[in-house]
This record gives C-alpha cells, sequence and structure tokens, in this order.
C-alpha cells in the first residue's frame, strides 16, 4: 500500500549527510544533467504500484459487484503511462480527439477505453464507436441522437452512459468542482421547480428525480435502443475533494435515479461510475483520501440502496487521475537569479527564478495551488530565508511556490525539485513566452529514459508557417 501521506515517489531518498536526492539509486543531479532542466520526472514503478492498490482495494471493497476503474488521462498522457495502467486492469477514460489518439497508439483496445466532453466533435464520436469504445458518456440533451445518427451510419450500437450533475458541492477550487448546477457538465438530476426537500431518501425527493431532466436523457437512449446500448449513470462531483462524504452523497443520489428511472421505465442501469476526485497531499501534512475506507462506504451505501429496492447491484466504476500519477512525479529545476526584496518594516523576501514557471505548471497561478520545494543538489545551510519560488515568465504571477523557507544559502545553480506536479503539470502546459514543454523521464528500477521528449525551437518554428 502507498503511504499516502507522503509527498515523493516511493523511489525518493534524501541521503541525510549530502542533501542529495536519488530516485531508485540514480541522483537527481545526474537526471538533470542528462536529461536538461526543467525536467518532470515520473517514477513508474510508484505509478503501477498506485494503479494497482486502487484497483485491487476497489475490488475488495465491492466483493459481490463487478468493478471497473478508468484512469483520467487528463492528468497525464502518454502511450507508456496507458501501458502501465491498464497493465494494472484500469480502462482508460479519454475526452478529446488527441487523448483518444494517444490511448489508441499505445494498442489500449477500445473496449478499454472511455469517451468523455461536454463538445464532443462527430469526428470524436465516430472514433470511439469505430473502435467500439466501452463507454461515450453523453453530457447535454441533445446527444443521444446525435450519438444514434453516428451510430447507425456506422451500422454499430454504441454503448452509452448519461452524465448528470447531483447537486453535490465539493471539491478543491470553484473552477474543479463540477456537480452544482451553475456549470457547464452533465444533465441535471432534478428539475428546475423540485422541492426544498433535503431528505434524499424521501418519496418526494424520488418523486422530483422521476420528473427530472437526467431520467428524461436516460428515457431518451433507450427510445434510441437501436443504436444504443444503455449502460450506465455517471456522476462526477470534482477535483481534489478531501470529503468522503460527498462521494457517499453522490453515490446516494445515483442510486436514487438508478431507482427512479426503474420505477418510470421498467430498466435496470446495469453500472453506475462515480468518477474521480480523490485528493492527495501536495504539502508536508496535508490531507490525501484514503481510498479504502472511502470505497467501503460507498460500498455500503450502494449495497443498502440495491437491498432496499430489491434491485441488482450495479457494475461500480470509478475515474481517478490525480491519485494515481500526482505523487508519483516531480519537476527539477535549475535556480537562476536570487534577489531580495524589502518588504519594508524590516522585511525582506528573497525571489528565486527557476528555468521554468506558469508554462510548466500553471496551477498555482489558476487554482492559488499550494506546493512545497527543497534543494537536492547539496545540503543547504541550517538557517533559513523566506522566500517565493517564481519561474521565468514575463507575468508577475509566475509564482511555483508563493512562500516557503528555504537554506539561506539558496545560489544560481542549484538544483531545485517540486514534488506532487505528475498530474495537470505536463498536461496543461503551454509555450507561454515560447518556453518550451520539459521532458518527462521516467524512472524504474532498470533504469530512466525519455517517455516524452523535450520540445524544441524547431518544433515551435515549425507551427510558424509563414514565409
Ligand atoms: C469526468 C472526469 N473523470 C475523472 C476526472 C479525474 O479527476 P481527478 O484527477 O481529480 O481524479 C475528471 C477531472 O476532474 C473528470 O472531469
Ligand atoms: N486540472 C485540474 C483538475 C480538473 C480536472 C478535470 N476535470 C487540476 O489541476 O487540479
Amino acid at each position: 500500500m502507498p503511504d499516502i501521506t507522503r509527498i515523493w515517489p516511493q523511489g525518493v531518498q534524501f541521503d541525510t549527510n549530502s542533501g542529495i536526492a536519488s530516485d531508485r539509486g540514480y541522483s537527481c543531479e545526474q537526471l538533470a544533467q542528462q536529461y536538461g532542466t526543467p525536467l518532470y520526472v515520473m517514477d513508474t514503478v510508484d505509478v503501477a504500484e498506485r494503479a494497482n492498490y486502487f484497483v485491487r482495494t476497489v475490488q475488495e471493497a465491492f466483493v459481490n459487484a463487478t468493478t471497473h476503474v478508468s484512469f483520467a488521462g487528463k492528468a497525464f498522457l502518454s502511450k507508456e503511462i496507458a501501458r502501465i495502467v491498464t497493465e494494472q486492469g484500469m480502462y482508460v477514460d479519454t475526452c478529446t480527439w488527441g487523448e483518444m489518439k494517444i490511448a489508441l497508439a499505445a494498442g489500449i483496445p477500445g473496449r478499454k477505453l472511455v469517451l468523455h466532453g461536454n463538445n464532443k466533435t462527430d469526428d470524436e464520436i465516430r472514433l470511439a464507436i469505430e473502435n467500439d469504445f466501452d463507454k461515450i458518456v453523453i453530457d447535454e440533451p441533445h446527444e443521444p441522437e446525435r450519438i444514434a445518427r453516428i451510430a447507425h451510419e456506422l451500422g454499430k450500437r454504441a454503448r452509452v452512459m448519461v452524465r448528470v450533475t447531483v447537486g453535490v458541492h465539493a471539491g478543491g477550487h470553484e473552477y474543479i468542482s463540477t456537480a452544482h448546477e451553475d456549470q457547464k457538465f452533465g444533465i441535471s438530476l432534478l428539475p428546475a421547480d423540485h422541492s426544498d426537500v433535503s431528505d434524499i431518501q424521501s418519496a418526494q425527493f424520488f418523486d422530483d428525480v422521476a420528473h427530472g431532466p437526467a431520467v428524461h436523457a436516460l428515457h431518451s437512449c433507450l427510445e434510441l435502443s437501436h443504436d444504443l446500448e444503455l449502460v450506465g449513470i455517471h456522476s462526477h462531483i470534482g477535483s481534489q475533494i478531501h470529503d468522503a462524504d460527498a462521494f457517499i452523497e453522490a453515490a446516494q443520489r445515483v442510486m436514487v435515479l438508478r431507482r427512479a428511472f426503474y420505477a418510470t421505465d421498467g430498466y435496470v442501469v446495469p453500472e453506475i461510475d462515480l468518477g474521480g476526485g480523490y485528493s492527495v497531499a501536495y504539502v508536508e501534512g496535508d490531507a490525501s483520501m484514503d481510498i479504502r475506507e472511502t470505497m467501503e462506504r460507498i460500498a455500503q451505501a450502494i449495497k443498502l440502496d440495491s437491498t432496499r429496492a430489491g434491485l441488482p447491484l450495479p457494475i461500480v466504476s470509478f475515474e481517478p487521475g490525480r491519485w494515481i500519477v500526482a505523487p508519483a512525479g516531480y519537476t527539477l529545476y535549475r535556480v537562476g537569479t536570487v534577489k531580495t526584496v524589502d518588504l519594508g518594516e524590516g522585511k525582506q523576501r528573497v525571489y528565486v527564478s527557476v528555468d521554468g514557471g506558469m508554462s510548466d505548471n500553471i496551477r498555482p497561478a489558476l487554482y492559488g495551488a499550494q506546493y512545497t520545494a527543497r534543494i537536492v543538489n547539496r545540503q543547504g545551510s541550517h538557517d533559513t530565508i523566506s522566500a517565493r519560488i517564481v519561474g521565468s515568465h514575463c507575468e508577475s504571477g509566475d509564482i511555483v511556490v508563493h512562500d516557503i523557507a528555504l537554506p539561506s544559502d539558496v545560489k544560481r545553480g542549484d538544483l531545485l525539485a517540486v514534488p506532487v506536479t505528475g498530474a495537470y503539470g505536463r498536461t496543461m502546459a503551454s509555450n507561454y513566452n515560447q518556453l518550451l514543454r520539459p521532458a518527462v523521464v521516467a524512472v524504474d528500477n532498470n533504469g530512466t529514459h525519455v517517455m516524452i521528449r523535450r520540445e524544441t525551437v524547431d518544433d515551435l518554428l515549425s507551427l510558424d508557417v509563414s514565409e
């Protein structure tokens, strides 16, 4: 079982005398010199172990039910990672043409792939159906007809789920919270004129759900059953969620919908997918989701509901992204300018500039996300200074770590490592200021290799086709 309080990959060790960090025996300085900086490092043994642990934990919690776990490729995707997680029994969840193409290029069969998206193109839907994707997740009321039309043209039957906004408010930041009503994803569980009952087990709540847009969308899928196979109900309530109660509540609401739809249409929806969103620790002392406890509680809630309703247990699915890869990755930066700024009243802050920034990690700027860092090429002095680690972009919000105590002798040329950048770092990276997206290097027990190569200026120039 991975140590969920740890913010470094299991393979990373710090020599207490020299201060030098190594990952599975390879020193970080060696990695930086061989592959350059900034550098994303992914401990792929850690990824496999975390994926394996998640899949096993879900299977053990849901002893009598079939379970599926998909890896949310938006967190991090490469052909190698797609293969590593599928070898551990996972499916891969994609939501764009590019993600689908990478998963398919990795050789993952369509029956192990899921397609999401609030604005899917016809081409994406066609590619999913041609490749027999396990599920296409419907996100809006007109989509059943569009998918059915394309399936009909292809002479195939598309397997579909309906994504429901269950009305549970959770998630680390407004931008990553997805189950409240005022946002773009999914179809509402409740009608606009629903009553105010808070007891989700009440007859009134059941009645509201039975008259809601989600039941209507499920019904549309059944009406198109020549071209669509209705396989499930989907709910994803947000990301970086610490509160297990939110998942239990979401599961219970999905189960009410399953019952309500059985009452209105006599159809037992075979599968429910509860999405991703399980939190990880970003800095020492942060909370991280205890998957075992959460899964056991969800399993209990689902079992109770099915037994009460006299319905068979559904297949239960999950879509973790961050939990699988975030703590398995870290970023190495080389320190450049070190500048002391007077804040008045005798206070100072030291701005430590590194050779990357918001282009390789947008999360601090976008969500105010907190990270930590440490010097990994030597033992710094014991006395510390109050520092802010910043990037190289022309933007004052280009902050890597907002506020951190660093050894007071931090200097140009030091190697700095920022942990927990394995999720939503590389996949949200940009070329702002024409910085080159860093390489991703894999470290395992057999060696190190480039998983995704560093961009070059030739890459940038090749896009600029004007004479
Ligand atoms: C539909 C869906 N599934 C899964 C995920 C993965 O979320 P996380 O990386 O927080 O586990 C997301 C992202 O929030 C998502 O939108
Ligand atoms: N990109 C976000 C999470 C959003 C997940 C996608 N629905 C993050 O870095 O935390």
